[in-house]
């Protein structure tokens, strides 16, 4: 079941999202997050930096697996996830870095790192929230449309639209990885509660779909719907097809 929480623009989404979070952790100390790159959950992460510098929010126990990670960028590399996630959230609060998981871009050897990823995410118990963004045409992680849904991590070949959506970030677009690393379907509905983020009316489609629409691998998104505690949180641009 999803449930639709309104909100007024990107920095209401952020709050309500980075509130979401900071519950999980008061909830349980030592919780395991599922998180998430892209321009969506940016808010959400300086809201929780925020907060942390008030003595609000404690990282010291938290675990957290990141969804997907470009193929043959390594960590230092300021294009990878592993750079973005230590930027934008982790260098800035007390989680120990050695608690904090990236699929490994720089293995070339795709089976070898996606086995070790899902071993280590299933160890750790699977996550107690999961936070997702979700592109343009519906993909959740980098699980891009297909004939059928994927199961654990594994290697993607990236679609046009998504080289072309995530280019803004690249100098050019030929600097995009064309693959990535991700989590799959199992993996992502293995987490007890998820918490999607949406803003913007390029979401539109997308949130209609998952929201709405059939449950079909062409919406990656689409299967959130099987799940038992999916919160969507979302504003008016991204519901606007939401009628
Ligand atoms: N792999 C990431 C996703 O995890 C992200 O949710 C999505 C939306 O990105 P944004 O938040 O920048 O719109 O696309 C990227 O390609």
């Amino acid at each position: 079941m999803i449930r639709i929480v309104r909100v007024r623009d990107y920095e209401d989404m952020s709050r309500q999202v980075a509130n979401i979070i900071s519950a999980q952790i008061i909830l349980k100390p030592n919780c395991v997050l599922g998180l998430a790159t892209g321009s969506t959950p940016i808010g959400a992460y300086q809201q929780l930096v925020e907060w942390y510098k008030k003595g609000d929010v404690d990282f010291s126990q938290v675990s957290s697996y990141n969804l997907d990670e470009y193929r043959g960028l390594n960590g230092d590399d300021p294009q990878s996830y592993r750079y973005f996630m230590n930027e934008n959230l982790f260098n800035h609060v007390n989680i120990n870095i050695e608690n904090t998981h990236v699929p490994d871009g720089s293995n070339p050897d795709a089976d070898a790192t996606c086995a070790e990823y899902d071993a280590m995410v299933a160890a750790a118990g699977y996550q107690d929230l999961q936070l997702l963004g979700i592109g343009n045409n519906g993909h959740i992680g980098f699980n891009e449309p297909d004939d059928h849904f994927s199961y654990g991590t594994h290697c993607v070949d990236l679609t046009e639209s998504t080289i072309e959506a995530n280019s803004r970030l690249f100098d050019k677009i030929e600097d995009v990885p064309r693959q990535a690393y991700t989590m799959g379907t199992h993996t992502i509905m293995s987490a007890r509660a998820i918490v999607v983020a949406a803003n913007g009316e390029k979401k539109a489609q997308a949130v209609h779909d998952m929201v709405y629409g059939p449950i079909t691998p062409s919406c990656p998104a689409s299967i959130l719907q099987l799940h038992s505690n999916v919160i969507l949180v979302a504003d008016e641009a991204a519901l606007s097809l939401c009628k």
